[in-house]
């Protein structure tokens, strides 16, 4: 198969990547998963946007401009043929000898490639359960970094639980999930953290917020404890790979009646309605 490497669409056995990229032995680096539907990306232009402001956040130039990465994951996805899948895109600070200092010039490195990834309709219905545990992870949240173990390790919480989703809380208030934002439903209105330094602004929290806003549905952008998550109505986690998908149990309690609630099932269609709009045949 081809992928993206520094520019150019290469055999995915090209694209290698030096024992020094700052990337490998840092996790200097910023990414982006962006979801494919029928060939055509979802939400294109939000992520790319994300992806220059991680890259600024970072102190590092990104060598391409947004219109030549824009041409090249077109590009990749017709050499692919793709159709509903996830493409997964990388830039690492590139290659220097081994140094904590960020080095005055260096050539990023550039990846980008398919990764397999159907839509989890079944989990959209059934909903997932999720455990609770504290937020260990920096304060650059907001920066889409490779530097990813804290959220790999908060992430083994849930999978040693049996358990979709690790959601976090900084001092007894929910941020967001190991790799996915956190919303609750109380008597109607909607609950999400803020973005700030403390959870990714993700691009399908701020879909469902545009949705929020067209549908006049209430919420708001605050803070909610541990305990006011267990006496939610509803919950739901939201990322570019799951879209909406209901959590209906907690640290083995059920959240409401332990079935994904109204609110949510009305935000999963409006959704759908959104990626047929954008990617619909
Ligand atoms: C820490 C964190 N919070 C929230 C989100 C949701 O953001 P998006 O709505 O923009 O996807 C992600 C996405 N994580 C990506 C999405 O799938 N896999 C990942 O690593 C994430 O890693």
């Amino acid at each position: 198969g081809k992928v993206i490497f520094n520019g150019h669409i290469v055999d995915r056995e090209k694209a290698i990547i030096h024992i020094e990229d700052r990337g490998f032995q840092f996790g200097d680096g910023v990414y982006e998963v962006i979801r494919i539907y029928n060939g055509k990306p979802f939400t294109l232009k939000e992520h790319i946007d994300r992806l220059y402001a991680s890259a600024q956040k970072i102190y590092m130039e990104i060598p391409y401009s947004k219109q030549e990465i824009t041409d090249l994951i077109i590009n990749l996805l017709e050499q692919e043929n793709a159709s509903t899948c996830n493409l997964y895109l990388q830039i690492s600070r590139g290659v220097v000898p081994r140094n904590h200092v960020i080095p005055e010039t260096v050539s990023p490195t550039l990846i980008g490639y398919l990764m397999p990834g159907t839509r989890p309709v079944d989990l959209m219905k059934t909903g997932g359960k999720a455990v609770i545990t504290e937020d260990l992870r920096w304060h650059y949240c907001d920066i889409k970094s490779i530097s990813l173990l804290g959220a790999v390790l908060a992430k083994k919480k849930a999978t040693d639980a049996g358990c979709l989703e690790a959601i976090l809380h900084r001092d007894g208030i929910i941020t967001e999930g190991s790799s996915t934002n956190i919303w609750m439903v109380q008597n109607g209105k909607l609950f999400t953290h803020p973005a700030n330094q403390f959870i990714l602004n993700g691009i399908t929290r701020q879909k469902v917020i545009s949705l929020l806003d067209f549908n006049q549905l209430p919420y708001e952008e605050t803070g909610f404890t541990v305990e006011q998550l267990q006496n939610a109505d509803e919950l739901f986690l939201t990322s570019t790979t799951m879209e909406i998908i209901p959590i209906v149990e907690v640290d083995g309690v059920k959240i409401g009646n332990g079935t994904p609630g109204d609110v949510t099932r009305k935000l999963q269609t409006l959704f759908e309605q959104e990626i047929e709009h954008e990617c619909g045949h």
